[in-house]
């Protein structure tokens, strides 16, 4: 006997697999100061996530808080349905100044690091481990520089480094604190290809960025944060006036011609010219 699968019965077996993160109404405060108030969003596993906001608005404590770094003072996180992050699922690639780069360890050492979390500390890394640090290198273009010392590299290897800590980990959502700071255009590329490359392994992505461009190009949907979360959607639906207004505030000036070019000039923020083509 065959039983006929419906695609309303496919539909109901998707709706079950929990998503790769539940924020719920998360508020974080550094003393007085409330860095994130009630932010609410559902991100899909193999969702990637672009996350907009002027300096200050709050992006890289919220990353913190997914990364579980930073504690959380009201609402809850879920991560892939459960309320505890499990560390080896979760790859943070801090903003690129908060790293010592005079730090003597090679280039292969500090991807071999996203295995420890699965080796354990004192246990010898295999034959295995150690190949998935060479491909991880490889999949960003830096299987060259495995022997190097990390301070030898540039601003875009370094970064590079970082997501190859993150693929060697096997992590399933990678969080990355604006990884395109200071890069030139061939770096960022390559970051990109490596982030594309995640899809087929469905990591869920999210990565503070101040490029509206890069973010409608390579991200299924932004989330426009000041504080608290101004819209949550696919670029085209996101980036209206309204919401860049709303995110920027009186630091923003916009020009528009015919309805999807924005051209803004933001005295805030790292890049003094960010702008939106379609
Ligand atoms: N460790 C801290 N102690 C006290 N206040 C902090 C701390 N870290 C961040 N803040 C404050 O929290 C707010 C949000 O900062 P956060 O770094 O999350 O913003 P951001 O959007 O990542 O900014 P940027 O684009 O400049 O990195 C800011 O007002 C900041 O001054």
């Amino acid at each position: 006997m065959t039983v006929a699968v419906s695609p309303a019965s496919v539909q109901i077996a998707d709706s079950t697999i929990a998503p790769a993160l539940d924020i719920r109404h998360l508020t974080v405060r550094y003393r007085e100061i409330e860095a994130i108030s009630d932010v609410s969003a559902t991100i899909a596993v193999g969702e990637h996530i672009a996350i907009i906001g002027p300096n200050g608005a709050g992006k890289s404590t919220l990353l913190k808080a997914i990364a579980g770094l930073q504690p959380i003072a009201t609402g809850e996180i879920r991560w892939f349905g459960n309320t505890q992050a499990e560390p080896n699922t979760i790859a943070y690639v801090p903003q690129r100044l908060q790293v010592d780069w005079r730090f003597p360890v090679s280039v292969s050492d500090v991807v071999l690091m996203g295995r420890v979390g699965r080796i354990g500390l004192f246990r010898r890394p295999s034959a295995h481990d150690r190949l998935l640090v060479q491909r991880a290198l490889e999949r960003v273009g830096l299987a060259a520089f495995a022997n190097r010392q990390i301070g030898q590299l540039s601003g875009g290897q370094q970064q590079r480094v970082f997501l190859a800590r993150a693929l060697a980990q096997e992590a399933r959502l990678l969080l990355m604190d604006e990884p395109l700071v200071g890069l030139d255009i061939p770096s960022q590329d390559e970051i990109f290809r490596a982030l594309a490359s995640l899809r087929s392994e469905r990591v869920t992505v999210l990565t503070a960025l101040h490029d509206l461009q890069q973010a409608s190009r390579y991200f299924d949907r932004v989330m426009l944060l000041n504080r608290r979360l101004i819209a949550f959607a696919p670029a085209r639906e996101a980036f209206t006036a309204m919401n860049l207004v709303a995110t920027y505030g009186g630091h923003l000036h916009l020009t528009s011609s015919g309805d999807s070019i924005l051209t803004i000039a933001d005295s805030c923020c790292d890049s003094s010219q960010m702008t939106h083509h379609d």
